[in-house]
């Protein structure tokens, strides 16, 4: 299993709203690297984090993508860099860390992949505190267990707590 964050603060250069954004963008990561778009969670209005006052509130879902029967899993570094394609693709520019963004993908899990090299860590070093994570992680995923932590998903969400995150779609 193969999971992916989108999240998005900003209209996108072609007019999309964030939510219209994630939704295309889910969309583009069927078919990626050969995997396949299983399922897609709900969309989450959730507060920025770390608090950004003034920064609009941003969109998150997770998507679970399948392997190919039998297919190993992609190159980690190969993925992101996909990811990252698809990011540009949607008018995403870095001007500074944390800057509000038209498009971000995270990647949370990788097969269960452990790996301590950057570019990307996996599993991501921060999903397990990110109820904007956990929560949509938790519908497309619901007995998910933390490749490193070995912690279930609503354990970590219940240690984490909502964090003011609600349903938008
Ligand atoms: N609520 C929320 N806050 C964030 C998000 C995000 O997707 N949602 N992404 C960030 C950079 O990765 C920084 N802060």
């Amino acid at each position: 299993m193969i999971l992916i964050a989108l999240g998005a603060n900003l209209p996108g250069p072609d007019g999309r709203d964030a939510l219209e954004t994630c939704r295309a963008a889910a969309a583009a990561l069927d078919g990626l690297l050969g995997l396949r778009l299983r399922a897609l969670s709900r969309w989450y209005a959730t507060a920025p984090v770390p608090p950004s006052p003034g920064a609009p509130d941003y969109v998150n879902g997770v998507a679970r993508l399948a392997l190919r029967p039998g297919a190993p899993p992609p190159d980690p570094a190969a993925l992101l860099a996909a990811l990252q394609g698809i990011e540009t693709r949607f008018g995403r520019v870095r001007p500074y860390p944390n800057a509000p963004r038209t498009l971000d993908l995270d990647l949370i899990d990788l097969g269960g992949l452990l790996r301590d090299s950057p570019d990307p860590i996996l599993p991501h070093p921060r999903a397990h505190l990110r109820a904007f994570v956990l929560a949509p992680l938790a519908d497309v995923a619901p007995g998910w267990v933390h490749p490193r932590l070995g912690a279930p998903v609503a354990e970590l969400l219940a240690q984490a707590g909502r964090q003011g995150i609600r349903v938008l779609a």
